[in-house]
């Protein structure tokens, strides 16, 4: 059975300097998958070259078995959605959330709309009665339920989450994780997760792989967040870093 990302051998550029060197993934169908390691290793860079939004990169990238570059915008679209870390620089400040998510329906033709965006939101935790509030008008929060609600509007199996709670209080990043791990749960989906927060890879992956400088440098399942098994010294430093942490999180989850 094909993936639903794989990611061969991806380098990507920018000006004269290689932020990601030669890296390699392939998350199942299904699967919880993070992408971790320190600021600037290039971990968004990947989401975005999956995205299309890195213009000088080599290698091959297939998403449900396609090639990304035999998918046009709207067929991708509906294969793979992202979801940015602020959902205030992500939501359009003059849309309301009826108009944030209708849109896309609104682009694929697609009917039905009104119980469509009163559906989703029920799906996401938004009380339909927010439905014609502006971005401005909700928490944090709430507008990363729009966020995430927007991605799924057209039904995408693959979601690439780029530190999706970090720019939440604490309090309610839980809720959002929780979200999270009730919708991968209810609609089968896969995730491709870019943090610093190793707790939250426990909470709500399967595996990992271990960025630095631009390069894959271990992948191991999440167990090793519990036992430390790592085998790089990178992985293993970034692991020690992160002890203490992960209590806090499973409290809040
Ligand atoms: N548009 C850009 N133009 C030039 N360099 C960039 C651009 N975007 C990112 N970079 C550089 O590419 C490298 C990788 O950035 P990237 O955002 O992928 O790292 P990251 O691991 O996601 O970091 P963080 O955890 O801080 O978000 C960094 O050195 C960054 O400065």
């Amino acid at each position: 059975m094909s993936a639903a990302l794989d990611i061969r051998s991806l380098s990507v550029r920018y000006g004269r300097t290689d932020v990601v060197r030669d890296v390699s993934i392939r998350v199942a169908r299904g699967e919880s998958y993070a992408l971790v390691g320190e600021s600037g290793s290039g971990k968004s860079t990947i989401l975005r070259a999956v995205v299309g939004m890195v213009p000088d990169w080599r290698g091959e990238i297939e998403v449900d078995g396609a090639p990304r570059s035999a998918l046009g915008q709207g067929a991708f679209a509906q294969h793979c959605q992202m979801v940015f870390q602020d959902p205030y620089a992500s939501l359009h400040p003059r849309r309301t959330v009826d108009a944030t998510l209708s849109e896309p329906l609104r682009i694929h033709g697609i009917g039905n709309r009104d119980a469509q965006v009163i559906e989703m939101m029920r799906s996401v935790g938004l009380d339909p009665r927010y439905r014609f509030r502006f971005p401005h008008q909700l928490s944090g929060g709430q507008r990363q339920r729009v966020a995430i609600a927007r991605a799924l509007m057209l039904d995408p199996k693959l979601l690439l989450l780029d530190e999706p709670t970090s720019a939440l209080d604490v309090s309610v990043q839980a809720e959002i994780l929780n979200l999270l791990v009730r919708l991968r749960a209810e609609r089968g989906l896969t995730y491709v997760l870019v943090t610093h927060a190793l707790p939250v890879v426990s909470f709500l992956c399967d595996r990992l792989g271990v960025l630095h400088k631009g390069q894959l440098v271990e992948e191991t399942g999440v167990a090793a967040l519990h036992d430390g098994a790592f085998r790089a010294p990178y992985a293993r430093e970034l692991y020690q870093a992160s002890l203490g942490a992960g209590d806090r999180v499973r409290d809040a989850g």
